[in-house]
């Protein structure tokens, strides 16, 4: 059977838990958010719902700056290239079509934007303003 496009909250739902349920098993990944969300995944979830429907369904519900909490992680290009490929992996497996192409477009993009600040601000002794 044809796989559907991203149309719904639900959709999204299914996506984000699915995704950082993978996250959290992933050797390289998985203690690095499971250290510091420890007991608010729930929150954590909610948060991300509000993100992609924001992203994808222009459904303005996420208000937040995604950058920050990133900007002093101990990662490197690999482990960006791991998140990438489990995001992938897991819109590939429910989706097709222009929303699922693009949920990957934006997850490329987002990466490569973080990289590129996180190694700015190793470089250059500044802080993010947003
Ligand atoms: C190596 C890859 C990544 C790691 C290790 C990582 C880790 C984290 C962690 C630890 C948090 C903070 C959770 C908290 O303390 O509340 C967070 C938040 C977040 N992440 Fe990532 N992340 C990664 C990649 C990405 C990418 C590629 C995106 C976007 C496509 C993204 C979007 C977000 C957003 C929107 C938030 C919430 C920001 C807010 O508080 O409003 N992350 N991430």
């Amino acid at each position: 059977m044809a796989l559907a496009d991203i149309h719904k909250l639900e959709d999204i739902q299914l996506l984000v838990n699915t995704f950082y349920s993978r996250v959290r098993e992933n050797e390289l990944l998985g203690p690095l958010f499971n250290e510091r969300i420890g007991d608010r995944w729930p929150e954590h979830l909610e948060k991300m719902y509000r993100f992609w429907q924001t992203i994808l369904l222009e459904v303005h519900t996420y208000t937040g700056s995604p950058f920050p909490p990133h900007a002093k992680l101990p990662v490197s290009q690999l482990h960006f290239d791991t998140w990438l490929n489990l995001w992938h992996q897991t819109v590939d497996q429910f989706f097709a079509g222009e929303k699922a192409t693009d949920a990957k477009w934006r997850g490329d993009r987002m990466a490569e934007m973080f990289m590129y600040k996180i190694e700015y601000y190793r470089n250059n002794d500044a802080k993010p303003l947003m």
